[in-house]
């Protein structure tokens, strides 16, 4: 039986990361592939999850929420990456958290439970053009955090540098004139909202399903599911060298709770620098529509979504204090509602 292969896809908080992944399980099956997906993300609520379900309503996927999946124990990857093979995918598609190093999950992937099924295929990084730069500067007191970083440029098989509409050519030049310091020798790929070919991750792979007994059928036998989901035990999370001081905080939110754009964004304007990513599903204005709101690098993207779900708000932030965030939104809601 030959192995399944990884693609794993590394790269900070924000940098595009899931925008990549909904074009990759779109555009499989003109390569006659069918993908498997394990997700991992730092909040208990699942964003990127129901974004996947949204745009790829049948995936077969497999979730790690609620930590870093470098931290969580090597037994959650290697059961959740077993179940996905049950299902025989022709590549198996990991989407890590910003702040892990893709280097713990290559190291996961060769645990002897797994190695006779999968062999990795490539690690891709995606780099937030716009603030790549700054990253050392802003994490300078995080050498944890600034090593990560370093590890996701460098171990990587291709470099996807994202976010170019928001800079200038020359901006450009400069960056990738820093990356090269970091890796000599993998392609960089400047893009927007990840626009390249797709034959060059997919092109050298094969299905494997035809191999199997389903594989014309791969998307359609099993509807969208959440097969795992594993939370890091109080002993692991001590050991948890790539959340440096990165917190994730949930805002609690009434079902009914409808908020203007502009009362978000400026809560968020308020944590400056030490507010490094949010999303969240909210309802907006008097007519109580539900939107999916990304906020990175300090930008807000709104968009309409068919979550009917309780809204929610996820921060994700250096040294974050979850009270002083929880009254300062209760503050300001009760504020707004006199
Ligand atoms: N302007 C611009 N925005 C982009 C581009 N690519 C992605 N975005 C937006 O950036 C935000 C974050 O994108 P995601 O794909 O969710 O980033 P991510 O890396 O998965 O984020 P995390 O899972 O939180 O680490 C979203 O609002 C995207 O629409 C791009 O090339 N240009």
């Amino acid at each position: 039986m030959s192995k399944v292969p990884v693609i794993v896809l590394s790269g900070f908080l924000g940098s595009g990361k899931t925008t990549l992944l909904i074009r990759m399980l779109q555009e499989a099956a003109s390569f006659n592939l069918g993908p498997a997906v394990l997700m991992n993300e730092l909040g208990k609520q699942d964003v990127d999850g129901h974004l996947l379900q949204e745009a790829s309503p049948d995936v077969n996927m497999a979730k790690l929420l609620d930590g870093c999946i470098c931290c969580s124990k090597k037994n959650d990857i290697s059961d959740s990456i077993k179940q996905l093979l049950m299902r025989k995918p022709d590549v198996i598609l990991i989407e890590l958290t910003g702040v892990a190093n893709p280097e713990e999950i290559v190291d996961a992937l060769t645990e002897p439970a797994l190695l006779p099924h999968v062999k990795l295929h490539k690690v891709i990084t995606i780099l937030d053009a716009e603030n790549v730069l700054e990253y050392n500067s802003i994490f300078a007191s995080d050498r944890e955090l600034v090593h990560t970083l370093r590890r996701q440029m460098e171990v990587a098989d291709l470099l996807i540098l994202n976010k170019i509409d928001l800079i200038s050519d020359k901006q450009q030049r400069s960056i990738e004139k820093t990356i090269r310091k970091f890796n000599e020798r993998s392609l960089i790929l400047p893009t927007a909202h990840s626009q390249f070919d797709l034959e060059l991750i997919f092109g050298t792979l094969s299905p494997q399903g035809s191999q199997s007994t389903f594989s014309p059928n791969f998307n359609k036998k099993f509807q969208f599911q959440a097969i795992k989901t594993a939370q890091p035990s109080s002993e692991t999370s001590k050991h948890t060298p790539s959340f440096s001081r990165i917190q994730t905080i949930t805002i609690p939110m009434d079902d009914d709770l409808a908020l203007s754009q502009r009362f978000v964004e400026r809560y968020l304007a308020k944590w400056g620098s030490l507010l490094l990513r949010a999303k969240g599903y909210l309802i907006i204005g008097a007519k109580h529509e539900s939107f999916v709101m990304q906020f990175a690098g300090k930008r807000a993207n709104w968009q309409p979504t068919t979550f009917q779900g309780t809204p929610y708000l996820v921060l994700i932030g250096m040294d974050l204090d979850a009270t002083t965030l929880e009254d300062d939104w209760q503050k300001r809601l009760t504020e707004s509602q006199l």
